[in-house]
């Protein structure tokens, strides 16, 4: 339910929630052919704040890359919408989406002449998992669906498409009685969570698959890593079997959305003493200090509103 004052920016303008529509012959609904983004503004100590926003949109632009989609505006054009969104719709803390499509001009798989439409919304989205999981952890559910081989399909892009594996994955979790799903590649090691990249804790050393892996460079992963190594952890970015997951100390998700987020079992298997471990509370701990601000830790990392 949203307050019908709030506005998306959409194509250079903004636009009142329930006029900012779409053709249902656009090019991106039919084939999936779009890149999005998911960052967080936080109501820090300072005043509301998008975290490690450059880097979201360096990514955006990245993922446009291999579908030719020229984005018709640049980042600073798109980093001021954002924080004139923000202002406009007076959120602080909040989550931010942008996405770049190719739109309503003819179909056909090439989108010749298609545009590349561009929007940005932003709402407010609480744990992703449920708060309850911030702290107790979830129960996932290894996926009978593979993850895309990214000798298949970009999967260092976040492409629209590419979220029907995710879905399939994360809802035969849900049908299962468990929170989440956890994907493997088609090497059968492990890959990712459906929107989440995953760390394995074991002998208190950091594990979390390569960017080889067929897995999104994710944001989150990259500032858990820099934090882990800050705190003398030793960090492998390796390939981690379906087995050693039954004997992890530790495993846990971590996402713009899903920020750091323990998994106490897999398939049933408990990990650990099934509860959130040591290490990722640490880390959890050091990542919303981070962006709450109660440090000035990395403030190249913040764009105030
Ligand atoms: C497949 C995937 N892997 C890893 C991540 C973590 O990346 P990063 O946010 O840069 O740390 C995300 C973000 N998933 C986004 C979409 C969630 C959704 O349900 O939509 C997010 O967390 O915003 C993924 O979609």
């Amino acid at each position: 339910e949203r307050d019908s004052l709030d506005t998306i920016w959409m194509n250079g303008e903004f636009t009142d929630w329930e006029d900012a529509t779409t053709h249902v012959l656009t090019h991106g609904l039919h084939y999936g052919t779009g890149v999005f983004e998911g960052a967080r503004c936080y109501d820090t100590e300072n005043g509301p704040a998008l975290f490690r926003w450059d880097a979201h949109v360096e990514r955006l632009f990245d993922s446009a890359k291999p579908y030719d989609m020229e984005i018709p505006y640049t980042k600073e054009e798109l980093t001021e919408a954002t924080l004139e969104l923000i202002r406009t719709n007076e959120l602080e803390s909040c989550y931010i989406r942008p996405v770049a499509y190719f739109g309503y001009h003819q179909l056909g798989v090439s989108p010749g002449d298609c545009p590349t439409d561009v929007a940005i919304a932003a709402w407010p989205w609480g744990a992703y998992l449920g708060e309850d999981a911030l702290e107790n952890g979830i129960d996932v559910m290894v996926s009978s669906w593979r993850k895309h081989a990214s000798s298949q399909i970009p999967t260092n892009a976040k492409t629209n498409g590419l979220y029907v594996n995710s879905l399939l994955a994360g809802e035969e979790a849900r049908r299962n009685g468990y929170e989440e799903a956890l994907v493997l590649n088609k090497e059968g090691n492990v890959a990712e969570g459906p929107g989440e990249n995953l760390f394995m804790v074991r002998d208190g050393e950091l594990y979390t698959p390569a960017l080889s892996e067929s897995i999104l460079d994710g944001i989150t992963r990259d500032t858990v890593i820099t934090l882990a190594e800050e705190r003398g952890y030793d960090v492998h970015e390796t390939a981690i079997s379906r087995g050693e997951l039954n004997t992890a100390d530790e495993l846990f998700f971590t996402g713009s959305a899903a920020e750091v987020t323990p998994i106490r079992k897999v398939d049933n298997v408990v990990i650990g003493d099934g509860s959130r471990g040591p290490v990722t509370e640490d880390l959890q701990s050091a990542f919303f200090d981070l962006v709450e601000r109660t440090s000035d830790e990395h403030d190249d990392w913040f764009t105030y509103v």
